[in-house]
């Protein structure tokens, strides 16, 4: 008797033969900018990709190759440091040091801002080698956060170069490593997003100008933490779980700020961290995690708030400096900034 027929088979549509690659794409963004560009930012990206790939591929067998569990040292932020944290963070010191278009590096694995001897790298590289540390060992989605500024002068490099607004990006992104990997970029023109093809070695172009719906069904908070929230926080998300007319929200929080937000810049909806009562400046560090999602999450069409303040005119006073995150659909992030605005509390944001 003859095996049952699946509906798989029906719309299997042949290979494209017009493969959009990153690197591709990378090139046709320079060469739009004609004669302005003048490929730095290229060879910077290309030589992010690499260490995209290559983390990739550690965390993918981390567990059969001892790479699990922890390094042994804690990091500036007194978190202990996980092997892949350190493997991570070293794959991409060494890469964006080698590329020659990299001058300072900011790194949440490394207490003070990496001033590159001898470079002409006209940018500067803030990232978070391997978010979500405490996911890793279960093998849950992990991720990598990068943000680019542009570096007044090379000959004089210094940390002033990334103590800057996140508005003064040039671009930003993430590899999220998970059931696949995929990796989302923007360089000021819109976002889109990419899934790496093992077996090609690329990342191909599967997600072309995300655009984040206007209003989603989603809430991603880790309320475990509720008992701390500042009121609007709080009566926000009894808003959303308790809403007057309509279905309630339905709550995801995979506690990987990649993952979390990732979900959320496709699906719609809010995903905050916010500042509470224990801690002042909430938990996500603003250079390279609140600064680079709240890029992408504006240029696919969303907001990005502190509650009170768009995210991206916040002022760094110091490298691993935190602050408060509400970020997503339009509408809901604005029907949480009016708790906010509505609220005579006395707090630091
Ligand atoms: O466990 P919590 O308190 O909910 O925090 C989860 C948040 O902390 C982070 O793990 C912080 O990042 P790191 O893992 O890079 O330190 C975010 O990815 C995530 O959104």
């Amino acid at each position: 008797m003859a095996a049952p027929q699946t509906t798989l088979g029906a719309d299997l549509e042949p290979p494209t033969t017009d493969l959009i690659t990153l690197t591709r794409h990378i090139l046709s963004r320079q060469r739009a900018l004609g004669e302005e560009a003048s490929g730095d930012l290229t060879m910077l990206l290309i030589a992010i990709q690499v260490t995209s790939k290559y983390i990739a591929s550690n965390v993918r067998k981390a567990r059969l190759i001892n790479l699990v569990g922890l390094a042994g040292a804690s990091n500036v932020q007194g978190e202990d440091q996980k092997k892949l944290d350190v493997l991570s963070n070293d794959i991409m010191v060494n890469a964006l040091s080698a590329s020659g278009k990299c001058s300072v590096m900011v790194s949440e694995e490394v207490d003070e801002a990496i001033i590159v001897g001898g470079s002409k790298g006209t940018y500067a590289v803030v990232f978070d080698p391997l978010d979500g540390s405490s996911n890793i060992d279960a093998g849950v989605n992990v991720g990598t956060i990068f943000g680019i500024y542009k570096v007044a002068d090379p000959s004089k490099a210094s940390v002033a170069d990334v103590l800057k607004p996140g508005k003064d990006l040039v671009a930003a992104g993430y590899t999220m490593y998970g059931s696949s990997c995929n990796l989302v970029l923007s360089t000021g023109q819109g976002v889109d997003g990419f899934t790496l093809d093992e077996a090609l070695g690329e990342f191909i172009l599967t997600h072309p100008d995300i655009k984040i719906p206007s209003r989603g069904k989603i809430y991603s908070f880790n309320e475990g933490n509720s008992l701390h929230f500042y009121e609007p926080t709080n009566k926000y998300l009894e808003s959303i779980k308790y809403p007057a007319n309509g279905k309630p929200y339905s709550a995801r929080y995979i506690g990987s700020m990649v993952a979390d937000v990732h979900r959320t810049l496709l699906y719609g909806g809010i995903f905050g961290y916010p500042d509470d009562k224990k801690s002042k400046d909430g938990k996500l560090r603003m250079l390279y995690e609140a600064f680079p999602m709240s890029f992408l999450t504006e240029q696919a069409g969303g907001v990005a708030t502190t509650g009170t303040q768009r995210i991206l005119d916040v002022v760094p006073k110091n490298i691993h400096g935190r602050c408060p995150v509400f970020l997503g659909s339009k509408d809901d992030v604005e029907d949480l900034k009016k708790f906010y605005a509505a609220w005579d509390g006395e707090k630091k944001w």
